[in-house]
């Protein structure tokens, strides 16, 4: 009998599940009944099911709202990235000459005795313990090879010393076959497992094999955790689960002690799968597709991926070349990579223009350079780029949408920065902070923190455009209008931790809700005291 088909309470073999989660079982009512007070934390609104394009994954059991709260979990294990700079090893942050001491018993370098003691680091350390030879880190601030092997030798520890947290990793996906003649399993064989064979001579536990499977499951399901800067990577049980979308309904977070939080962004129907983004929202078609294929070796062909317009936004669209046309170019479909060569032509919308996929390449290729070349923090840089670029790209391409929300930044970045904004720049910061309100809601409606940060910098400019009228009525209406988009922003960064620039500010938003509710209960008594007559 396998684990699973226990009994909660008493081991004994179960006949059903609990009907909201479908993860416990019972063998009888009573003990259902009786275990509910323990379960109901854990109680939660999906279950796990498998097919053969997906592998497993996760589908809601019951209609979740958005902003719920889907999934909590601590890291099965977590580490260092394989590319970083010397890092602590007890707490991930970055060490050099002055801040950090070797540790006694390995001599990697640990920035306190407490950190030393840390029961995460006890993998490499013993390892590197058995090899009778300490390790000495001479070069701080730069990307360092020896740190590429550390979250790996986390994992290989736990196959050879806990079982049931192996148990757990071992049934991840790792990708081993499609892996193989790859760049990247060339590298891990090179710079990780041969290392890790060599250096600290562990072929008489562990396989070359061994070790690239470890470098696929981190490959495939770690998640990047922000809360250090450079970030660390994890990997979480449940949320491995749960499967990529371009267009996902749920995003992921991060509480202070690095738990992960997966938050409904859109409204969930029962049945529905459950998914997250793997890769960056805000990229075109193409390059999603490309990134998921060569770090998690699958061809996405979601509903965004699949609809050359990506949901009616255009976000990859170039301009038809003829200018007495208003149509786009674009690719029949996003979907097949390898067509012939024609096949690949992007048409025009409107007129029968075509152009061949190899200008588009050319075409993107310049401006990408372009865009990678401007100079950083200039305002008038990026509107110099959105003018020439916005002859040739559809308003929302993805360029200009990357160099407008550089823009909005740069325009009025705090209060007081925001009074001195002229006129111009004002309105041109809330033309941005709406045209890219309505394109994330429309192309990735899940990410609740690019929204919620995109509704913050709104409310501010609503709110300075209503300061600047002079009739109080207008400004009342304004100030409401903008509380009302600052409510929206708080409540989508209210699972954001203080440690990330949106954990801030969602305090910031708290703080300034708050006053903007005073201001408005000032503005309203003096338009009644106005309006009331003598
Ligand atoms: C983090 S794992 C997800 C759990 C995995 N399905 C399992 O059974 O362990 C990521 C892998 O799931 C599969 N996957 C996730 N989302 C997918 C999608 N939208 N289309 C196809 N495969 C997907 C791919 O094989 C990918 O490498």
């Amino acid at each position: 009998m396998s684990d699973e088909a226990k009994c909660e309470v008493c081991d004994k073999q179960a006949s059903h599940r609990c009907s909201s989660c479908h993860n416990a079982r019972y063998c009888c009512r009573e003990h259902q009944k009786a275990h509910w007070k323990q379960h109901k934390p854990n109680c939660r609104p999906f279950k796990i099911c498998k097919d053969d394009v997906l592998g497993r994954h996760a589908k809601a059991t019951k209609a979740i709202n958005p902003g719920e709260v889907i999934l909590q979990e601590h890291p099965l294990i977590w580490g260092p990235a394989l590319n970083t700079i010397p890092v602590c090893l007890g707490c991930c942050k970055p060490v050099d000459e002055n801040n950090s001491k070797p540790c006694s018993k390995c001599g990697w370098p640990m920035c306190s005795s407490l950190c030393e003691q840390a029961p995460c680091h006890i993998p490499e350390c013993r390892y590197t313990v058995l090899k009778r030879s300490k390790i000495s880190i001479k070069n701080f601030g730069i990307t360092h090879p020896s740190y590429g092997c550390v979250t790996v030798l986390r994992i290989l520890y736990q196959k050879q010393f806990l079982p049931e947290i192996w148990k757990k990793l071992d049934l991840l996906q790792s990708h081993c076959e499609e892996r193989k003649g790859t760049q990247n399993y060339h590298k891990d064989r090179m710079q990780i497992a041969q290392f890790i064979l060599k250096f600290f001579k562990l072929g008489s536990i562990f396989t070359e094999e061994d070790i690239l499977k470890v470098c696929g499951i981190l490959t495939v399901n770690s998640h990047e955790v922000p809360l250090t800067n450079p970030p660390h990577i994890a990997i979480y049980e449940k949320t491995s689960m749960f499967e990529h979308n371009c267009s996902s309904n749920c995003s992921k977070t991060f509480t202070s002690k690095g738990n992960v939080v997966l938050v409904a962004g859109s409204r969930v129907n029962k049945g529905d799968n459950l998914s997250i983004c793997y890769t960056d929202p805000l990229w075109g078609t193409a390059n999603r597709r490309h990134h998921l294929n060569e770090s998690k070796y699958f061809w996405c062909t979601c509903k965004r991926c699949s609809d050359p317009t990506e949901l009616g936004t255009y976000f990859s669209a170039l301009r038809c070349q003829d200018s007495n046309c208003k149509g786009f170019l674009l690719p029949k479909t996003f979907l097949d990579n390898h067509t012939n060569e024609n096949e690949r032509d992007w048409h025009c919308t409107r007129c029968p223009s075509s152009i061949s996929w190899y200008s588009v390449q050319d075409l993107l290729d310049r401006i990408g350079t372009d865009l990678s070349e401007m100079p950083k923090g200039d305002p008038a840089e990026c509107k110099s780029f959105l003018k020439t670029y916005e002859e040739l790209l559809h308003p929302n391409h993805y360029y200009l949408t990357d160099v407008k929300l550089a823009l909005l930044q740069m325009l009025g970045n705090d209060d007081d920065e925001m009074k001195e904004l002229d006129e111009d720049d004002l309105q041109l910061k809330l033309k941005l902070c709406q045209n890219l309100v309505g394109l994330v809601k429309n192309l990735a409606p899940g990410e609740r923190r690019i929204l919620g940060f995109l509704l913050y910098k709104l409310h501010g400019a609503v709110a300075e455009t209503g300061r600047r009228k002079n009739s109080p009525d207008v400004i009342y209406g304004s100030l409401m209008e903008s509380k009302k988009i600052l409510e929206e922003a708080v409540d989508l960064l209210k699972h954001q931790p203080i440690e990330l620039p949106e954990g801030k500010l969602h305090k910031e938003a708290l703080a300034n809700l708050k006053e903007l509710g005073l201001v408005i209960e000032t503005i309203h008594k003096t338009i009644g005291e106005l309006s009331s007559p003598l």
